[in-house]
């Protein structure tokens, strides 16, 4: 891990008609340290993720990502909105597992996991489905290339959806409550794997989760969100046992008990 910032929020701000989802946000993670949010409904977590994939855009401040403004381009008498093309080429670095998967239902998992790959960066199949494979093995699903993904459980679903975003070799792996969607009992496979993932790569990981014990397990950094900005942050053992901030401590009072 660096200080470099692989992401930086300044002074973001996001609205949706009156509602103000991001209240001037100032956020940072830097290259590979693995982040929460943590935080109640609605307070923006998942906002967060959504403008770094570029699904949504910003009304206000910059994000930067790797030192490279995403939703600007800079000219010479300051930054104007950025063109198709730059978003396309800044989304590259970041991938991202969905709380509802989000696979191609038509498609085999080995496909679900070429497409992208052969489509947007152009490898040949053949290196495709090797590297496919590669991650097939890395998330336990070695023995599932050919099956659809109605033909699996949840959490098998998801490990797929997890193998996809690192075929793209993302800089930077979001999670947005990547176990959410799951009955109970599938939920540790999703989060072994997401635990392997951060204890053995280099990634930077930026993860939305209501895991409470995940989060402070797997990450160097929790941040406490509450409408639209970071109200506390801390390294888990700070955050989870002492936080100083009464509504950082009402919440985890009431997802705790
Ligand atoms: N496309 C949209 N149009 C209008 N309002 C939206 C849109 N997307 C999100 N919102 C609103 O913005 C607020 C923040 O949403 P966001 O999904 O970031 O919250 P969150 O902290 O991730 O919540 P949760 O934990 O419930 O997923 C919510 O009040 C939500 O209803």
């Amino acid at each position: 891990m660096t200080d470099d910032p692989i992401i930086k929020f300044d002074k973001v701000v996001k609205r949706f008609g009156d509602l103000t989802v991001l209240n001037k946000l100032d956020f940072q993670v830097a290259k590979g340290e693995k982040v929460s949010i943590i935080g109640p409904s609605g307070s923006g977590k998942s906002t967060v993720l959504r403008i770094l994939m570029t699904l949504e855009n910003i009304d206000d401040g910059v994000v930067t990502v790797a030192g490279e403004p995403l939703w600007h381009e800079p000219e010479p008498d300051g930054l104007k909105p950025a063109s198709e093309a730059h978003l396309r080429k800044m989304r590259a670095q970041l991938g991202m597992v969905f709380q509802q998967f989000n696979l191609f239902p038509h498609m085999t998992v080995l496909r679900n996991i070429t497409e992208a790959p052969t489509k947007v960066l152009g490898l040949s199949k053949q290196d495709a489905r090797l590297r496919a494979e590669e991650l097939l093995e890395l998330v336990g699903l070695a023995d599932q290339a050919q099956k659809y993904p109605h033909q699996l459980s949840g959490g098998q679903q998801q490990r797929v959806g997890i193998a996809r975003a690192l075929a793209m070799r993302p800089n930077v792996l979001l999670f947005d409550e990547p176990t959410s969607a799951l009955d109970p009992e599938l939920v540790g496979e999703v989060l072994n794997v997401i635990g392997m993932l951060a204890e053995e790569h280099d990634l930077t990981m930026l993860l939305v989760t209501h895991e409470m014990r995940f989060a402070r397990e797997i990450s160097d950094r929790v941040c406490f969100f509450d409408r639209g900005k970071i109200r506390e942050q801390g390294t888990p053992e700070e955050l989870f046992t002492d936080p100083s901030e009464d509504r950082t401590r009402e919440f985890l009072k009431a997802v705790l008990d």
